[in-house]
């Protein structure tokens, strides 16, 4: 993009306010350290600091303070026994399937670094776009908007195949009537951070508040449209897509789990969240003193979110904290774009560690791990793995690399987003209905 003289002017001049205000002391002084890690990571001009990124697919690459900090660690078994979707990744594996890395100073977190083979992470992508962002899974969409039941992808592609037009009668998905009641709970999507209604209101305290739990029996209205989303075309309201809840629904206003909008948990997520809590069974690291004994045949996929995060999007530092099981790991899997992600403690005081996630990395959040502050200032431009682009397929030389034909509608999406899944166990075992 070519910038105007006044825009690159304008770009100098922020730059160095920036600049000028990250050298002054005072500006910063108050900052707890996690949201100084977060303005870091989110600034564009000047370019964030990235020296002390985590980097697992390129270890030599780590700045040797980082590299004192990583620890491999063997999983129970071969991850490719556990789940069909893992095995034949590019070179990361070098055949080590029961490879895993924890880092010091930073208790119960567990990183595997992409397991799946590409047609697996495509696999994925299209399930998350096309099966599990519609009915009866609830959206940030939802709210405003009175979306299609056969799902938003479907118009998407129709319109994208030529056979849906603006003269069409469902062209344009309606905006519900601001009439209907409900609390006011949720906020309209804003570019750079994702609109989580929780995010502003979770307190830094370390301790759980029961309020926040799953069996609370609180009043769960829907929150109230806004008054000021705009109409848009199939392919733009995509775009504005930023989670879907699996399984038991959530409901942001409140924190707490509908109880009665209980989805079937999809097979393949809850398929490889479950062989992922076998696998990091009893990994610790015993120089600080923990190991994760959460058994494995105990864990229950019963809650999920998907992340759809554009290129500008950030989702700020938080706790997960309304699942009634805080014992159950937490599996974290990020597809297309590469990601930092900051990992911090109970509190926004302790200093996170920023990991570069790339796609297919999965992040298992253990022990101490599963009550600290998280969250993802920045997504990475230019870094969509090649067998993920649009225009995969032309450069495919054989047979088995060539992708169903339609991938390349889902590659222009993910050659501008990172989705993230994350799957949860929300109660100690299963709960009749
Ligand atoms: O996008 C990610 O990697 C993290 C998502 C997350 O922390 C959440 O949904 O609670
Ligand atoms: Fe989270």
């Amino acid at each position: 993009m070519q910038l105007t003289k006044r825009q690159q002017k304008l770009r100098a001049l922020e730059s160095s306010r920036n600049s000028a205000k990250k050298s002054n002391p005072t500006s910063y002084v108050n900052q707890a350290p996690f949201r100084y890690a977060e303005r870091n990571f989110k600034s564009r001009s000047p370019p964030p600091d990235m020296t002390e990124v985590f980097d697992f697919a390129n270890m030599d690459g780590n700045a040797d303070v980082i590299k004192k900090r990583i620890v491999e660690v063997k999983l129970k078994s071969d991850l490719r026994g556990l789940c069909s979707l893992f095995g034949d990744s590019e070179e990361t594996w070098r055949d080590q399937w029961d490879r895993a890395y924890v880092i010091k100073g930073v208790p119960g977190l567990v990183v595997i670094p992409n397991p799946f083979s590409p047609p697996a992470q495509r696999h994925l992508v299209r399930r998350c776009l096309r099966v599990h962002a519609r009915h009866p899974n609830l959206s940030n969409l939802d709210t405003h908007y009175n979306m299609p039941l056969q799902g938003l992808w479907e118009l998407v592609e129709r319109e994208w195949r030529g056979n849906l037009k603006e003269s069409d009668k469902d062209y344009f998905v309606s905006l519900k009537n601001i009439d209907t009641g409900g609390e006011n709970g949720d906020s309209v999507y804003d570019e750079e951070e994702k609109d989580y209604p929780r995010q502003p209101d979770i307190s830094s305290s370390p301790s759980l508040n029961d309020s926040q739990h799953a069996t609370t029996p609180t009043l769960k209205l829907d929150p109230l449209p806004s008054p000021t989303v705009p109409v848009l075309s199939p392919r733009q309201l995509i775009r504005k897509l930023r989670w879907i809840t699996l399984g038991y629904q959530y409901h942001w206003a409140t924190k707490t789990y509908h109880l009665n909008r209980r989805v079937a948990f999809p097979e393949d997520v809850g398929d490889i969240a479950t062989a992922v809590v076998k696998a990091v069974e009893g990994v610790g690291l015993d120089e600080e003193g923990w190991r994760n004994d959460y058994a494995g045949d105990d864990f229950r996929p019963q809650a999920g979110v998907i992340n759809y995060y554009q290129l500008r999007d950030a989702l700020m530092g938080h706790v997960d904290q309304s699942e009634l099981n805080m014992q159950a790991p937490l599996v974290s899997v990020s597809l297309g774009h590469d990601c930092i992600y900051l990992m911090g403690g109970p509190t926004r005081d302790t200093k996170p560690v920023a990991l570069r996630l790339r796609s297919g990395d999965i992040v298992v959040m253990t022990g101490e791990s599963r009550t600290c502050f998280h969250g993802v200032p920045r997504i990475l431009e230019n870094t969509l793995p090649g067998h993920l682009a649009p225009e995969y397929w032309t450069h495919a030389e054989t047979s088995e690399q060539v992708p169903d034909d339609d991938w390349r509608i889902f590659g222009e999406y993910i050659s501008e987003a990172r989705i993230n899944l994350n799957v949860r166990q929300v109660f100690d075992r299963e709960v009749g209905m």
